[in-house]
């Protein structure tokens, strides 16, 4: 007993002292069953103002951004404030879930005050605090996000088309005025680009290079003006009519303009960002300003899901070049056969020449792809399948992955969740935080969209929807021909390429969030109506359950 103690006090006394002199920090136990690798442990050492942590789903940059984290609240003997963001809100609570089995973190979480929150209640918190009482505090899901876009859009559509129908836009010069198609959505579309990417004066809008944004509906340099006076138009009438109401994209844009207002106290010493491809432009260079002593991010540029136009770090006061790029390369996550079925998507971008499947810690079954011809059967199928799992493995986590556009659609409609939740004890992304407790006597599934599911793991997943009509979404493609006057419009075809690349990504991260194993169902009058992408994977890779693969699957 005295042997031991002697030697565990000699321990923590050449601990209290490499720490006090030296970069010391002890990895090891942080989490349970966790071990990290040498590539992620030198990650967590490394010591930089700022730094990117790449690499595939699964590698564990979530996890090592996480020690990165309590690395700094054990090192740093003063108190700090210390923020870890993300864009939506399930991944946050998923964060705080993992913090809280860390006993390191509960010894050490007096010492700091740290917040784990999104972008948008981090910036309403502090906006606040300035003055703009106005700023809202909002759950960020897919569903809220349709719901505040649908908003814009009545308001945008009502403003674009009364306009049209004036005097005034009657009396333009006929190069600045407005076609048909830019009745609709569009102004919506471009004024939230223009403020997610900071391009809110009229010089700066006249002159840019609207990248990101597709080329249809077409819009010429003349026509921008007449844009630019309904942005100003648009501005006004929320500030008349909507007592100052902002838009989500106006947080960061807001921080920017009071950065100076902001005192130090509401300052981050450390920022800690997670899944980086989400956030906007503006959003990541407000946080930039934020940081007074460090800014780490992390991220994977095959998982961005959400419209974004291409920007440099570097412009945004992000200097991460060189060795302050760190690539995670192991999948602890997925099996072998799930990140070889997920490599095999093609994606059109080139940051997304990738192979993430070389380096793999566990293998697995093959997925599985099954078509079950009509919604009733892949009900019967699905459920099935999960009363097996559920035999064999009380205790496994499953989700189901829709492809409907929101959360609260999907279960106004979708005859599948119906039926699991006549099954089973089924959570959507709104209650996942508070409700999802595989601990809990009534095991939960969870039932979400591929957004909502971003940064979360389960052991078992079932994409359903893996049809022509939702990979890629028909919807998205209707309206782009519309827009583009038919399909052999103008630039119609790199429109849709953009389009199809976007779906596959969703596609990408809804199959890597399977630890164990994954089955992509689909429903239709034949067989051929499965998703096209099919035609990127590998027969070798997957199971075909009642169709015949050879037609489309590619021999390696
Ligand atoms: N060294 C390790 N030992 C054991 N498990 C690990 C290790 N590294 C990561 N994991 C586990 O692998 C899984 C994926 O990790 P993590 O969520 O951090 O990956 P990620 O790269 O952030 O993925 P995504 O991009 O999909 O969000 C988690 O369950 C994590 O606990």
């Amino acid at each position: 007993m005295s042997v031991i103690n002697t030697h565990e006090k000699r321990l923590s006394f050449a601990k209290k002292s490499a720490r006090a002199w030296q970069n010391y920090f002890d990895a090891r136990n942080l989490l349970p069953g966790i071990n990290l690798s040498p590539e992620q442990i030198a990650v967590v050492m490394q010591e930089e103002d700022q730094m990117l942590i790449n690499g595939s789903a699964g590698s564990g940059k979530s996890l090592t951004l996480l020690y990165k984290l309590l690395k700094v609240m054990e090192q740093e003997n003063e108190p700090r404030r210390i923020l870890y963001c993300s864009f939506n809100t399930t991944l946050i609570e998923d964060a705080k879930k993992r913090r809280d089995q860390s006993e390191r973190y509960q010894e050490l979480k007096g010492k700091h005050t740290l917040h784990m929150n999104t972008f948008h209640n981090i910036a309403a918190d502090i906006l606040k605090e300035i003055g703009f009482q106005n700023a809202e505090y909002m759950r960020v899901s897919l569903a809220n996000l349709k719901s505040k876009e649908e908003q814009i859009t009545r308001r945008t559509m009502a403003l674009v088309r009364s306009f049209m129908s004036s005097p005034a836009h009657e009396a333009l010069p006929t190069e600045q005025k407005l076609y048909k198609t830019h009745a609709d959505s569009f102004l919506k579309d471009e004024i939230l680009w223009m403020k997610a990417n900071g391009i809110i004066t009229e010089e700066a809008y006249l002159e840019c290079e609207r990248s990101g944004r597709g080329s249809n509906p077409r819009l010429t340099k003349e026509q921008r003006k007449t844009i630019f006076a309904l942005y100003q138009e648009y501005q006004a009438f929320l500030k008349r009519d909507f007592h100052n109401h902002l838009d989500l994209e106006d947080y960061a844009l807001l921080l920017l303009a009071h950065i100076e207002d902001i005192p130090e106290s509401l300052k981050y010493d450390y920022i800690f960002v997670d899944e980086v491809q989400d956030l906007q432009a503006m959003q990541l260079k407000a946080l930039v300003k934020l940081a007074k002593k460090s800014l780490i991010v992390s991220g994977d540029p095959k998982q961005r899901i959400y419209k974004r136009s291409p920007f440099s770090y570097r412009a945004l006061g992000l200097f991460i070049e060189g060795r302050k790029t760190r690539n995670l390369n192991v999948n602890y996550r997925s099996t072998k056969q799930i990140m070889k079925l997920a490599s095999s998507i093609q994606f059109m971008d080139e940051e997304n020449d990738r192979r993430d499947d070389v380096q793999y810690v566990r293998e697995g079954e093959k997925p599985i792809i099954a078509y079950c011809g009509t919604t009733v059967k892949q009900n019967k199928y699905i459920i099935g399948q999960i009363e097996l799992l559920r035999k064999t493995e009380p205790n496994a986590s499953i989700a189901v992955i829709h492809r409907h556009d929101s959360d609260s659609d999907a279960v106004r409609r979708c005859p599948v969740y119906s039926e699991l939740q006549r099954h089973f004890h089924v959570i959507t992304a709104n209650d996942y935080g508070r409700h999802f407790d595989l601990n809990s006597v009534r095991k939960p599934i969870f039932y979400t969209d591929a957004y909502s599911i971003k940064g979360l793991e389960f052991d078992y997943v079932f994409v359903i929807h893996f049809d022509r009509q939702h990979y890629p979404n028909e919807k998205r493609l209707q309206e782009l021909e519309r827009l583009a006057g038919g399909r052999t419009g103008s630039n119609y075809e790199a429109d849709e390429e953009q389009i199809r690349n976007d779906e596959k990504k969703l596609l990408y991260v809804s199959i890597t969030r399977a630890k164990k194993r994954v089955w992509l169902t689909y429903t239709g009058e034949d067989f051929k109506k499965i998703s096209p992408f099919v035609r990127d994977m590998y027969l070798s890779d997957f199971e075909a359950h009642g169709f015949n693969a050879k037609i489309y699957g590619k021999k390696e």
